[in-house]
């Protein structure tokens, strides 16, 4: 298979979508902006002042530049976001004063169709991305839970998908219960086949292997085995399994016998947040493995936030991968 990030930009290419970048004051998204625009990737809309914007040297013909401290659209999309959030308590002056804030603006362009997926996050934290995603997106039909993955390509690996892994949940749910780990192990088994187009192997991570320790934490994970299986009979999951026996195959035959998914597995589904998001950090560090995302998942419309850490190249894999899950979500 072609390598992910090659796969997602030939994929988006062949359905080309609007994306939001609302961190047009950050230079890394400029450079991602002129390579995503060059190669074709996206049709781009960029938040932030078009002088300076200019004053980048990049070119980014084709783009359009939206200033959304003086922009036109301001009094709309205020207005939009008042009415979707006035049972909670928001003012029209909040909303507008929200319209100063480059994720709150761009989340109301997607809400208003305006463009079909949004990614956020190289100068801002999780939560600023994902407040507004939340509160105005909302979730997909059916969905209790968003949640997140990375994508993780590690070089030179044999386990997994060649070397292709998804990690989840490793940017949303801090301490998911039995039952949100559940519908997180489900969400991610279908981003993976959507976006891999290969079956999901999908391993509840412990750190024990089928009964190997016996604790609270254990427990959480073979619950949240038990009920993934039960809700989705379909899906090949199993757990829980230590991290040595979701991967490799010798030790997956020895903790775990009869295991489809011991020593195959290519999405890793960890117990917490703590334990994804460090996880996720070391592969990339340390196996200087690829790192895509955080994707998000369930969300009623693609809005994806990056890591601060971040580098050009990974923000044009996120708008890649965006423009797929709207090809996917039909949007
Ligand atoms: C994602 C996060 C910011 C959401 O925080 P929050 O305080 O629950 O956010 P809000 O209260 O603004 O939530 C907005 C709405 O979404 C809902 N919501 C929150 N998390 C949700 C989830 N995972 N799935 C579905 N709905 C969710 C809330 O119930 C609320 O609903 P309402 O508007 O009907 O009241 C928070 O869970 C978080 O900080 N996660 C960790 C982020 C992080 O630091 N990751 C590490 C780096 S990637
Ligand atoms: C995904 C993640 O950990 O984001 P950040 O590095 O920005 O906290």
């Amino acid at each position: 298979m072609a390598k992910f990030n090659d796969f997602m930009i030939e994929r988006a290419k062949a359905d080309v979508k609007t994306i939001v970048l609302p961190e047009g004051a950050d230079p890394r998204t400029l450079e991602a902006a002129e390579i995503i625009l060059a190669e074709k990737i996206a049709d781009l809309i960029i938040i932030g002042n078009e002088a300076d914007i200019v004053a980048s040297g990049r070119n980014l013909e084709g783009a359009t530049i939206i200033d959304n401290t003086t922009s036109e659209l301001r009094a709309e999309l205020a207005e939009q976001l008042y009415e979707i959030r006035k049972n909670k308590g928001m003012t029209p002056e909040d909303a507008m004063a929200l319209m100063d804030d480059v994720n709150y603006f761009g989340t109301m362009l997607l809400k208003t169709r305006r463009a079909d997926g949004l990614v956020s996050g190289a100068a801002h934290s999780t939560a600023d991305v994902l407040k507004p995603a939340l509160r105005i997106i909302r979730t997909a039909p059916g969905t209790k839970t968003v949640s997140s993955f990375f994508m993780i390509e590690v070089p030179d690996c044999p386990y997994g998908e060649d070397g292709l892994f998804m990690f989840s949940d490793c940017g949303v749910v801090i301490q998911p219960s039995a039952e949100e780990l559940s519908e997180i192990a489900i969400a991610a088994a279908h981003s993976f086949e959507d976006l891999v187009q290969k079956p999901a192997r999908v391993a509840m991570l412990s750190h024990s292997t089928k009964g190997s320790a016996k604790d609270a934490d254990a427990d959480k994970v073979i619950e949240a085995t038990r009920l993934a299986q039960e809700k989705a009979p379909d899906l090949a999951i199993d757990g829980e399994l230590q991290g040595d026996a979701a991967i490799v195959p010798h030790v997956g035959e020895s903790k775990a016998p009869g295991s489809k998914i011991a020593g195959h597995a290519n999405v890793l589904i960890f117990p917490d947040l703590d334990a994804g998001n460090i996880a996720y950090k070391m592969a990339q560090r340390l196996a200087k493995a690829d790192a895509f995302g955080p994707i998000t998942q369930g969300l009623a419309m693609p809005m994806n936030d990056l890591s601060r850490g971040c580098v050009a190249y990974d923000i044009v894999g996120a708008v890649a991968i965006t423009s797929v899950q709207a090809h996917c979500a039909g949007v």
